[in-house]
């Protein structure tokens, strides 16, 4: 067929496709409480069904008194330490937190001087990719999505690996030590090749320095001249330990031990993670913040007018502007009502940079969506006496924005962090050789009967 009349005949085809894909795809909404579904995988109160047993992460958000959950400021654990003490401990002794926080959710105790700088070295030792990976994976076949990239270089990996397939725990460790130490330079050059392909820019490939520290090393390779800060490197090492780790329920740590429980290699699993951290709901949230954000702008003449700003995520939330999917982004959590407790943190960050940059107005302007979004979430989901605050996607963008850190590099950062809590997650999941998680499904299919070829009707 020739391509004008194949572009017709396409366009035609999938619309009629697209109709019955959707039609035939519904399944009646009052069956999932006719068969008492755990829709998300969540109970009746909204609490998380119990699949699992974990010591690397604790989400607290809400006490039980008689019964009845009562919400409180959310709290978060690593290894049983709070993370707003593990966050003083280094941040006090003026020294790089987030490989001394790796150390912890990999091996469950913090390490002593001694093995923390053995472990540093070790992960220096890891961080040079493979000869010409960057040429032949990354630059060669430059992405618009540096997730998209990072995933990919991750299963490219495979084929750099002499044994891919062991899934002894001293392999699978050195396969995550590995990529821990590996994901700045990937998602740094992804970016070069996306700014340098996708957007006409100079293309700078610098080596990781392995004097530094891994938040330094994305800052050195980022920028042409390899300058920061150290306020920069300081406030971004802060923002990798508060990504690290959710617990096993979140999505892309869950993810992570559903496909280790298949047996499958390393670097499947963490592909797979990194699939599921790339969507908007989950560790996408702080690119789309940042959007909304420019969006709010662009369209309310007056941000601080709370009634025009009001109606405007109303507008929001009813589909009917911004990327029409009814979500305020940065708002709501899983398992946070009150509060979450790294929101806190880096809204706090967020406050006195935006004060030194001259950027108030634009921090207030967050301020004030922080508190006008929950009722009007509350209000549009009839979630009763549901507490919804921002999560910690809310402030981050708008901290790494203030880093003169580029936008597409936001969900990136955030897998170069979590994946230490994968890499502990799949660890975990291993060494107790829990069962392959396979969960039901009813089907509410009715019975057919076969008909043959000539004797069937158009779909309609
Ligand atoms: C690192 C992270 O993953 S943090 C989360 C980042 N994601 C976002 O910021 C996206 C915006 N927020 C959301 O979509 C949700 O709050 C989530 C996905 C984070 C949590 O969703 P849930 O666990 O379903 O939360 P919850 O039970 O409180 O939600 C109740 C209802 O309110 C809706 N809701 C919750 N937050 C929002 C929001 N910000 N905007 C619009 N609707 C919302 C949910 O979609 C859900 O609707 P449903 O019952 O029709 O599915
Ligand atoms: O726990 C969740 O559902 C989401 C998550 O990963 C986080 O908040 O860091």
């Amino acid at each position: 067929m020739e391509n004008g009349k194949f572009l017709k005949f396409e366009e035609k085809l999938l619309d009629n496709l697209c109709n019955i894909a959707q039609k035939r795809n519904y399944i009646k909404q009052d069956l999932y409480s006719k068969y008492d579904v755990k829709r998300g995988l969540r109970d009746q109160d909204g609490r998380g069904v119990l699949v699992g047993l974990t010591e690397i992460g604790d989400v607290h958000s809400y006490i039980l008194d008689e019964n009845e959950m009562v919400p409180v400021p959310g709290r978060l654990r690593y290894r049983g330490y709070d993370v707003n003490d593990l966050v003083r401990g280094f941040m006090t002794d003026k020294r790089f937190g987030f490989e001394e926080i790796t150390y912890l959710l990999l091996f469950g105790g913090l390490p002593t001087k001694g093995e923390l700088e053995e472990f540093v070295s070790l992960l220096a030792n890891y961080q040079r990719l493979p000869e010409e990976f960057a040429r032949d994976m990354i630059l060669k076949a430059p992405s618009k999505d540096i997730m998209n990239g990072l995933a990919r270089s991750v299963l490219a990996l495979y084929s750099y690996d002499d044994n891919p397939e062991d899934t002894s725990i001293r392999n699978v460790l050195q396969q995550c030590l590995k990529l821990i130490a590996l994901f700045p330079s990937i998602v740094v050059y992804c970016f070069q090749a996306f700014s340098h392909y996708h957007g006409n820019k100079s293309l700078y490939i610098h080596s990781p320095n392995p004097q530094l520290s891994l938040a330094e090393n994305i800052l050195y390779m980022l920028r042409p001249d390899m300058q920061y800060t150290p306020l920069e490197a300081d406030l971004l090492d802060l923002a990798l330990v508060l990504h690290a780790e959710h617990g096993g329920g979140n999505n892309s740590s869950f993810v992570t031990h559903v496909v280790t429980s298949t047996g499958t290699d390393t670097y499947s699993v963490i592909a797979s993670a990194l699939g599921s951290l790339k969507g908007p709901r989950h560790g996408g949230a702080n690119i789309k913040v940042i959007q909304m954000i420019e969006d709010i702008k662009a369209n309310v003449g007056n941000w601080e007018d709370d009634e025009e700003l009001t109606n405007y995520l109303s507008k929001i939330l009813s589909k009917d502007t911004f990327d029409k999917s009814g979500l305020i982004y940065g708002v709501g959590h899983a398992i946070y009502s009150i509060s979450d407790p790294r929101a806190l943190i880096l809204k706090d960050y967020a406050g006195k940079l935006a004060s030194e940059k001259g950027l108030s107005k634009e921090y207030n302007l967050y301020a004030s969506i922080e508190r006008l979004a929950p009722p009007l979430v509350i209000a549009k989901n009839n979630l009763g006496s549901k507490v919804v605050c921002a999560n910690v996607d809310f402030y981050s963008g708008f901290v790494y924005k203030m880093l003169n850190i580029p936008v597409e590099m936001f969900t990136p950062i955030f897998a170069i962090a979590r994946i230490s809590g994968w890499g502990a997650h799949r660890i975990e999941e291993i060494v107790n050789s829990g069962k392959i998680i396979r969960p039901a499904y009813k089907s509410v299919a009715p019975r057919q009967q076969y008909i043959p070829i000539n004797q069937r009707n158009c779909a309609k």
